[in-house]
């Protein structure tokens, strides 16, 4: 199926979205969509709406106007119960400070996805342990978040992001609390990961050699979406 005469129909696509924060508008008729195993970039300027689209495609947000279509279903319509169930199959999630829960140890925060799936918690630890060191985190499996470097921390977050195979990764900011060698190390492990396993990616981010990570950026300006522009 085709929807343009010739690229296959998107995996995710959010058209026409609006949304605001009270009065306040962050989306004005966004329309974006992303390919099954693409890391796309969306970029901008502080305050353009570019969480409140992450919130929206990831459907944790639901938009006021516009609709959120994830492989063929109405993403902006599902019941609150099978949204939250398709979001722990389905989706995976990292922010800028990584959320980890403080007091678990790293391999027991990427586990958890996979225990709230049914996983017994020693198969849950062995594929932790895995994803772990697929992400270079090594020696450090015992430890608290509190105890890891910022860059260890978000290597963790990503683990606990891809640890349950999900079809796409929402990653906000995930280097923007990080110096620039931390930040290279995060993005080089989630761009070989995520291609390794064909997961698609949505980076929001405001860094240009971040967003050189990403097959395609969009820009988004004002609560709409640009088409990528290449410097001249
Ligand atoms: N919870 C909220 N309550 C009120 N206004 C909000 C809220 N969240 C976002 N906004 C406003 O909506 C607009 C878009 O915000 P959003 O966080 O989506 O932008 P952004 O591009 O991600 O910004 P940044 O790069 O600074 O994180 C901004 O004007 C912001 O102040």
């Amino acid at each position: 199926m085709t929807d343009d005469g010739g690229s296959p129909a998107p995996l995710l696509a959010g058209r026409g979205l609006v949304k605001a924060h009270g009065r306040t508008p962050a989306l004005r008729g966004a329309s974006i969509a992303l390919g099954a195993g693409e890391i796309l970039a969306v970029t901008g300027p502080s305050g353009s709406g570019k969480s409140t689209l992450l919130h929206l495609l990831a459907g944790i947000v639901r938009p006021d106007e516009g609709s959120v279509t994830y492989a063929g279903q109405r993403l902006d319509r599902l019941p609150e119960q099978r949204l939250t169930e398709l979001r722990r199959t389905d989706f995976g999630v990292v922010f800028q400070f990584g959320q980890l829960i403080p007091e678990l140890t790293a391999v027991d925060n990427v586990g958890l996805p996979l225990l709230l799936a049914g996983a017994s918690r020693a198969e849950a630890r062995r594929r932790a342990g895995e994803w772990l060191e697929r992400f270079g985190v090594r020696g450090q499996e015992e430890l608290r978040p509190g105890e890891l470097s910022g860059g260890q921390a978000q290597r963790v977050a990503l683990a606990r992001a891809l640890v349950t195979g999900p079809e796409v990764v929402f990653a906000d900011e995930p280097t923007g609390a990080l110096d620039s060698l931390a930040g290279e190390q995060v993005m080089t492990a989630l761009a070989r990961t995520a291609r390794e396993a064909g997961t698609a990616v949505l980076l929001i981010t405001h860094d240009a050699q971040v967003a050189a990570y990403a097959d395609r950026e969009v820009r988004l300006s004002d609560g709409l979406v640009l088409p990528a522009e290449v410097a001249a």
